[in-house]
């Protein structure tokens, strides 16, 4: 498992390019019948991403959950996001067996001993991008279906931000430990998300992008407010940002991403703003 030991905020501004890609940038998240994970230090979350093609793949397949987590298995000790970003998909955890088609979801709870992954078209295949945070508590598993996700639209066009926030995993939908998780479509004509920016400080959040289209790219956009960085992001590659930092994207032309949080609280309102004009 790759793991991000993390970097402070006095380290961060002196960062070449090299250094804060290979710190903070998730790269090749889906392989065919594999299953990827990055464990960062950052409030422990992992981020994961599967994609089957000729069978069923185990979640756990690269982890070693001894070693990685110290427990019998993965979800021994933590609980689990699921969205699905490509064909329609299929898991089973447990015993029950979830049909995860395009833009669904799916919470796991701790405890849940074993998870595998599937697709329903190898030609389609399904591509499960996946969060996992340290859980204490069980609390239902959930199928969030798109249309069941909590749909806040946002921005405008003449600020070239129209976009609708998607909350699947949020406290208006369902119970989790410290979880929260959503999908951000931005229109045709719309390239920013997330300005103007924030922070919250008691909440880590890792940015997935994909639907970003060829020839086209990204630019996200991190570090403290008065210190911000970029990183030049391509199709389905996230970026792990830690609570000091802004997060925010802007990108040659419209795109979608995932965002998943963890930390002391679930309160998506808790953000601390950032005016523009004060950006350095
Ligand atoms: O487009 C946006 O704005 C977002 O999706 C913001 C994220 O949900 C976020 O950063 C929550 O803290
Ligand atoms: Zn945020």
């Amino acid at each position: 498992m790759d793991i991000r030991y993390s970097t402070g905020k006095e380290a961060f501004r002196h960062m070449t390019t090299e250094e804060l890609r290979k710190e903070f940038l998730v790269q090749n998240i889906f392989k065919a019948d594999d299953v990827s994970a990055v464990y960062s230090h950052i409030d422990r979350i992992v981020t994961l991403g599967a994609m089957p093609v000729s069978g069923k793949l185990d979640l756990a397949k690269n982890i070693d959950p001894m070693k990685d987590f110290g427990v019998n298995y993965f979800l021994e000790r933590r609980e689990l996001g699921i969205i699905n970003i490509g064909g329609d998909g299929v898991v089973e955890a447990d015993g029950v067996t979830y049909n995860i088609v395009h833009f669904d979801g799916l919470y796991l709870p701790k405890g849940t001993k074993q998870v595998s992954l599937a697709s329903k078209a190898a030609k389609n295949p399904a591509k499960f991008y996946m969060s996992s945070t340290p859980a204490h508590q069980v609390f239902p598993a959930k199928h969030i279906v798109f249309a069941e996700s909590k749909h806040v639209p946002a921005g405008s066009a003449a600020e070239s931000n129209k976009r609708t926030i998607n909350q699947y995993i949020h406290p208006d939908v369902l119970d989790t430990c410290q979880l929260s998780m959503g999908l951000t479509q931005l229109d045709e004509g719309s390239v920013w998300n997330t300005m103007p920016a924030h922070t919250h400080e008691r909440r880590m959040e890792v940015y997935f992008y994909f639907d970003i289209k060829e020839k086209q790219t990204l630019f996200h956009l991190f570090g403290e407010p008065t210190e911000t960085r970029h990183i030049v992001v391509g199709n389905e590659e996230a970026v792990i940002n830690p609570s000091w930092s802004i997060h925010s994207g802007v990108g040659t032309s419209n795109y979608t991403f995932i965002w998943a949080m963890c930390g002391e609280n679930r309160t998506y309102t808790d953000m601390d703003w950032v005016a523009t004009q004060d950006l350095r």
